[in-house]
C-alpha cells in the first residue's frame, strides 16, 4: 500500500462519550507520506451497518481534492465496499495504516514475522465478512453461495500460512526464551521501558545502557524488544526497549506481538515513560495502561518517567514545579514520578535512584 502523494479524507463516527483522536490517525497518515486534506466527522448513536457514517455525510467527501479515505474505526468488508462504491474512492481503515507502518519499520526476522502474522489475522477475518455477503446473494438456506468456494479456498490457504508464520515465530522466540530463561537463572533483575510511541523510550535505553538502539523522531521506530545492561550500586540490572503504545492497538497487532510483550509481563519494574510536552499526556497515559492492563501487567511496581522536560524548560526545574504541569494526568492515586531530558541528560541520576530503590523494595 502506497500512501506517498495520497490526498486523505479521514471519516469517523462520533458516539456520545467516546473519544475521536483524529490528530493521532493524521499523524499516521502522515507517517506514510499521506496528506490530509479534509476530515468527515459525523455524531452518530451507532455505525451505519452498511456505510459506517451516514450516505450524506459520504457525499461530503470533496472529489476534485481527495485520492483516498481513511477511516477511524475497524470497517467491515461489506462497509469498505459500499463506501467505495458511493464515494468512487479507495477506503482503508486505521488498522491497514497502522499494519503498514509496522511492514515499512520491521527490519528483523522476529518483526517482520510478527507484522506478516498480524496482516493474515487481518485478511482471514474480512474474508469472513465477504464470504458471508457472498453467500447471502446466493439465496436460499442451503445453497451454497457462488462466491462461497472461492472464499473458503482463500480463507485455507491463510489459514495454512498463519500456521505457518506461527511455528516459524515460534523457532525465532525459542531461542530468545532460551536467553531470558539462563538471565533469570542469573538472577538480574529486569526492567521493561514502556510508554506512548515518540515519547524517548529508546532514547532513555541507550542512554542508561550504552546500547546502541534506533531513535527517530517518527512513529514506531521501536518494533523489536532490545536489551542492554545497567550497573547499578555494581549490580547487573536489564534494561528492554519496547515497541511504542498507541490507542485501540488493533487486535491483531497485539495477539502477534504477545511474544515480544512478554518482556513487559516478565520484568521486576517498569518505567512508564511519557513526554510532559505533548497536549494529550493524560489520554496517552491512557492508551498505555489500556495496553498493560491487556498484557496484565498494569499491577507491576512502576516508575513514572516524564521525559523531554527541556521543551518546557531552558533549564532543569525542581520536580515541584513540573509536577504541577502533569498532576492529575497520570492514571493512579500516588504515582512515582521521575523527570528527566534524555536529550539533556537531565534527571538521570535521580531516575537511577529510584530504579535501585524500587528494584531493593
Ligand atoms: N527535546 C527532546 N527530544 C527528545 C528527548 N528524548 C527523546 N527525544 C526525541 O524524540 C524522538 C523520539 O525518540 P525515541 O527515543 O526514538 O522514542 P521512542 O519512544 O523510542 O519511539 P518509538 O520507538 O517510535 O515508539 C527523537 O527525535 C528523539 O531525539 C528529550 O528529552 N528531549
Ligand atoms: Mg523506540
Amino acid at each position: 500500500m502506497e500512501l506517498e502523494r495520497e490526498k486523505v479524507a479521514l471519516i469517523a463516527v462520533k458516539k456520545k462519550g467516546e473519544e475521536v483522536d483524529l490528530e493521532e490517525l493524521k499523524g499516521l497518515v502522515e507517517a506514510l507520506g499521506g496528506e490530509v486534506v479534509q476530515e468527515v466527522v459525523q455524531r452518530r448513536n451507532s455505525f451505519s451497518p452498511s456505510t459506517y457514517i451516514g450516505r450524506g455525510k459520504l457525499e461530503e467527501i470533496d472529489r476534485e481534492k481527495v485520492t483516498l479515505i481513511v477511516s477511524y474505526h475497524p470497517l467491515s468488508y461489506s462497509q469498505k465496499r459500499n463506501i467505495e462504491e458511493i464515494t468512487g474512492m479507495p477506503v482503508i481503515d486505521r488498522t491497514e495504516v497502522i499494519l503498514e507502518i509496522f511492514a515499512r519499520r520491521a527490519k528483523t526476522k522476529e518483526a517482520k514475522l510478527q507484522v506478516e502474522l498480524a496482516r493474515a489475522y487481518y485478511k482471514l477475518s474480512h474474508l469472513r465478512g465477504k464470504g458471508k455477503e457472498l453467500s447471502r446473494l446466493g439465496g436460499g438456506v442451503g445453497t451454497r453461495g457462488p462466491g462461497e468456494t472461492q472464499t473458503e479456498v482463500e480463507a485455507r490457504a491463510l489459514r495454512r500460512k498463519i500456521h505457518k508464520l506461527r511455528r516459524e515465530l515460534d523457532e525465532v522466540l525459542k531461542k530468545q526464551g532460551l536467553h531470558r530463561e539462563s538471565r533469570r537463572r542469573k538472577n538480574f533483575k529486569t526492567v521493561a521501558v514502556v510508554g506512548y510511541t515518540n515519547v524517548g523510550k529508546s532514547t532513555l535505553v541507550r542512554l542508561l545502557t550504552k546500547k546502541d538502539v534506533l531513535v527517530k523522531d517518527m512513529l514506531f521506530a521501536t518494533l523489536d524488544v532490545k536489551t542492554g545492561a545497567l550497573y547499578l550500586d555494581g549490580q547487573k540490572v536489564l534494561i528492554s526497549d519496547t515497541v511504542g503504545f498507541i490507542k485501540n492497538l488493533p487486535h491483531e497487532l497485539v495477539a502477534s506481538f504477545r511474544a515480544t510483550l512478554s518482556e513487559v509481563k516478565e520484568a521486576d519494574l517498569l518505567l512508564i515513560v511519557f513526554d510532559v510536552s505533548s497536549g494529550n499526556t493524560e489520554e496517552e497515559l491512557e492508551s498505555v495502561k489500556a495496553v498493560l492492563k491487556k498484557l496484565k501487567s498494569w499491577e507491576k511496581p512502576k516508575i513514572f518517567v516524564g521525559n523531554k522536560v527541556d521543551k518546557l524548560f531552558n533549564e532543569p526545574k525542581s520536580k515541584e514545579e513540573i509536577y504541577s504541569l502533569v498532576a492529575g494526568k497520570i492514571p493512579e492515586e500516588n504515582p512515582e514520578v521521575v523527570f528527566v531530558s534524555a536529550k539533556k541528560r537531565w534527571g538521570i541520576e535521580e531516575l537511577k535512584r529510584a530504579i535501585s530503590e524500587k528494584l531493593a523494595s
